[in-house]
C-alpha cells in the first residue's frame, strides 16, 4: 500500500515553504520560494497576496513532485503562517483590495496613537492581552477600510472578506467556500476576546469593524474543510491546522508544560513561554497570547516579539552587501577582533517588547577607526542575543519563573556563533532543534493529530531528536560589562527617535 503523508505549508514573511512529512516526522521533501517585500514608503511593509498564493501553489507542486508522490497520499494539510499580516479581500472575485499589510508595517501607527490617546489602552489589554501598537491587525483593517474607496461601505454589505495569511490560503485552497481563522491568529488581530474566545463587539465598535468582514474562530487541529479539487490536483484533501507560526513552534518544541519557553530566530525573534490553561498578564508588557488550542483546551502563552532579527542579518547582505550569503556572518563574527563594544541598536520599524516604541530607529554606536566589516557583523548577531535577553530577563520576573534552558529554532538559530554568544549572554544552555522547521513541524504534528495520523503527542514526542546543545563560557563579569553596554545603547537609541507625523504615518 501506498504510503500517507501530510503537507504543511509554512508561510513566512520573506519566504513560503511546503514541507512533506512522513510518518516517522521526516521531512521527505521540500520547496521554498521567496517572494517580493514591498516598501512603499519608509516603515511600511507590504505584500502582494495573490503573489504570495502563487508562490504557495508553486512550492507544494515543487515538494509533490520531489517526493514523487501523489496529492492522494496526503492525508491532511497544516497551515501555519506571519502572524497579524492583513488582506482584505472581495467575496464574489476573491481579489485583494490592497497589497496585504505585513505585521511589521508603520502605516496604521497614527490609528494605534489615537487608541492610546483616546484611553483605550487598558480596555484593549485586559480584553485582548495585547497593546496599541501597529503591529496587531485591529488598526492594520481601520487603516484599509479608510484608505482604499468605498471599502467601509463595502465592508458593511458584507461584500469583502478579511483574514490573516492563514484565512487567506484557506479560502483559495477550498475555492472561497472556507473564510476560517484559529485562536492563536485570532489573538493577535486585537480584535479577539482571550477571556471568552470571541470577536469582542465593543472593540469593534469603537475601531468601526463590520463583524460581517470577519472569519469564523476555530481550534487548532480539527478538520475545518476540504480542498477544492481544482486547487489541489484532484483532491478534496482536510485542512487540519491553521495556526500562527510562533506557537506552532511551541507546539513543534512540544513545549507542552507551563514555564516551557521557545524562541525562534527569523526575519524576527519571538520568545514564547507556555503558561497553561489561566491568563496570566506581565507587568513588563509582554503579550498575553492564545499558545494552542486541541480538543476544546486553551493553552495561553506570554510572549515578547522582538520586530528585528534576521532581517538584521538581511539587511547586511543586501542593503549593506557586506555578506554574500547570510551563513557567511558566523565565520566573519567568530574572526572580529577589534572593539567588542560596537553596539547595533535594529530597531528598523521601532521597537518591540519591551519597550513598544514605534517611532525608535535604529542606531550604531562605539565606532573607532579600527572599526570593520566584521565588528559590524558580529554587532548585528549579538543584538539578536541582548534583546532575547531584555525579553527573557522580564518573562523571568513576570513569572517566577528561572527559565532553565531556552529551546530555539527558525533559521538565523543555524549559526553557531550566535547560539554560543546566546548562552553566554543569557548565562543558560541554548538547546537547537535537530529540524530547525520547528515552526512547520508544529503545524505538521496538529493536522497529523486530527486525522489520527499520530495518536497522541507522545507518540510524536518519539519521533524527534535533540539537536546541538551549547552551555554558557563567558565569566559573568564580562556578559555584564557588555550587557550594560547594550543598555546604554537602545537608551540613546530611545531618545534619538524620529517623529512621525499623523500624515506620514497613514495616508496612501
Ligand atoms: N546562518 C545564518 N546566520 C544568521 N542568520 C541567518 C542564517 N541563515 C538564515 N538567517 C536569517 O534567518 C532568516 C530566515 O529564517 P526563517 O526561519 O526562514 O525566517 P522567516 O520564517 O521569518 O521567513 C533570514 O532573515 C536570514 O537572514
Ligand atoms: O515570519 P516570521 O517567522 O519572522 O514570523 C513573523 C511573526 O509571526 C510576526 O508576528
Amino acid at each position: 500500500m501506498a504510503e500517507n503523508y501530510i503537507l504543511t505549508i509554512d508561510e513566512g514573511t520573506t519566504s513560503t515553504r511546503a514541507l512533506i512529512v512522513n510518518h516517522d516526522g521526516q521531512i521527505v521533501a521540500s520547496a521554498q520560494q521567496e517572494f517580493t517585500q514591498i516598501f512603499p514608503k519608509p516603515g511600511w511593509v507590504e505584500h502582494d497576496a495573490l503573489e504570495i498564493w502563487q508562490a504557495v501553489q508553486l512550492t507544494i507542486a515543487k515538494a509533490l513532485t520531489t517526493a514523487q508522490i501523489t496529492p492522494a497520499q496526503i492525508v491532511s494539510i497544516g497551515i501555519t503562517n506571519q502572524r497579524e499580516t492583513t488582506v482584505i479581500w472581495d467575496k464574489q472575485t476573491g481579489l485583494p483590495i490592497y497589497h496585504a499589510i505585513v505585521w511589521q508595517s508603520r502605516q496604521s501607527t497614527s490609528i494605534a496613537q489615537d487608541l492610546e490617546q483616546a484611553g483605550y489602552q487598558p480596555l484593549i489589554h485586559e480584553k485582548t492581552g495585547l497593546t496599541t501598537d501597529p503591529y496587531f491587525s485591529g488598526t492594520k483593517i481601520r487603516w484599509l477600510l479608510d484608505q482604499v474607496p468605498g471599502a467601509q461601505a463595502r465592508a458593511e454589505k458584507g461584500e469583502l472578506c478579511f483574514g490573516t495569511i492563514d484565512t487567506w490560503l484557506t479560502w483559495q485552497l477550498t475555492g472561497g467556500q472556507v473564510h476560517t481563522t484559529d485562536y492563536t491568529n485570532a489573538s493577535r488581530t486585537m480584535l479577539f476576546n482571550i477571556h471568552d474566545l470571541t470577536w469582542d463587539s465593543e472593540i469593534l465598535e469603537i475601531l468601526n469593524i463590520p463583524r460581517a468582514i470577519l472569519p469564523e474562530v476555530h481550534g487548532n487541529s480539527e478538520i475545518y474543510g476540504y480542498t477544492n479539487p481544482l486547487q489541489f490536483y484532484g483532491s478534496a484533501t482536510p485542512i487540519a491546522s491553521l495556526i500562527g507560526d510562533q506557537q506552532a513552534a511551541l507546539f513543534g518544541q512540544l513545549a507542552l508544560k507551563p514555564g516551557m519557553v521557545k524562541n525562534t530566530y527569523g526575519t524576527g525573534a519571538f520568545l514564547v513561554m507556555n503558561i497553561g490553561s489561566k491568563i496570566k498578564f506581565s507587568k513588563h508588557q509582554l503579550l498575553t497570547t492564545i499558545g494552542y488550542s486541541i480538543n476544546g483546551q486553551i493553552n495561553y502563552a506570554l510572549e515578547g516579539s522582538i520586530f528585528v532579527a534576521g532581517s538584521a542579518v538581511q539587511w547586511l547582505r543586501d542593503s549593506l552587501q557586506i555578506v554574500e550569503k547570510a551563513s557567511d556572518t558566523q565565520a566573519l563574527a567568530q574572526q572580529a577582533s577589534h572593539n567588542d563594544q560596537l553596539y547595533l541598536v535594529p530597531a528598523f520599524t521601532g521597537l518591540g517588547a519591551p519597550y513598544w516604541d514605534p517611532d525608535a530607529r535604529g542606531g550604531l554606536f562605539g565606532i573607532t577607526r579600527q572599526t570593520q566589516r566584521a565588528d559590524l557583523v558580529r554587532a548585528t548577531l549579538q543584538a539578536l542575543a541582548y534583546q532575547t535577553r531584555d525579553v527573557l530577563t522580564v518573562m523571568q520576573a513576570d513569572t517566577d519563573i528561572q527559565v532553565p534552558e531556552l529551546k530555539v529554532d527558525g533559521g538565523a538559530a543555524r549559526n553557531d556563533y550566535l547560539m554560543q554568544f546566546q548562552a553566554d549572554i543569557l548565562n543558560i544552555p541554548i538547546q537547537r532543534a535537530q529540524l530547525l522547521e520547528t515552526t512547520a513541524l508544529g503545524a505538521t504534528y496538529l493536522a497529523g493529530l486530527a486525522v489520527g495520523f499520530w495518536q497522541n503527542t507522545d507518540e510524536i514526542q518519539q519521533l524527534i531528536t535533540k539537536g546541538q546543545r551549547f552551555k554558557p563560557q563567558m565569566a559573568v563579569t564580562e556578559k555584564e560589562r557588555l550587557y550594560q553596554g547594550w543598555q546604554k545603547a537602545v537608551a540613546a537609541t530611545r531618545k534619538f527617535k524620529v517623529s512621525q507625523s499623523k500624515t506620514q504615518g497613514g495616508a496612501l
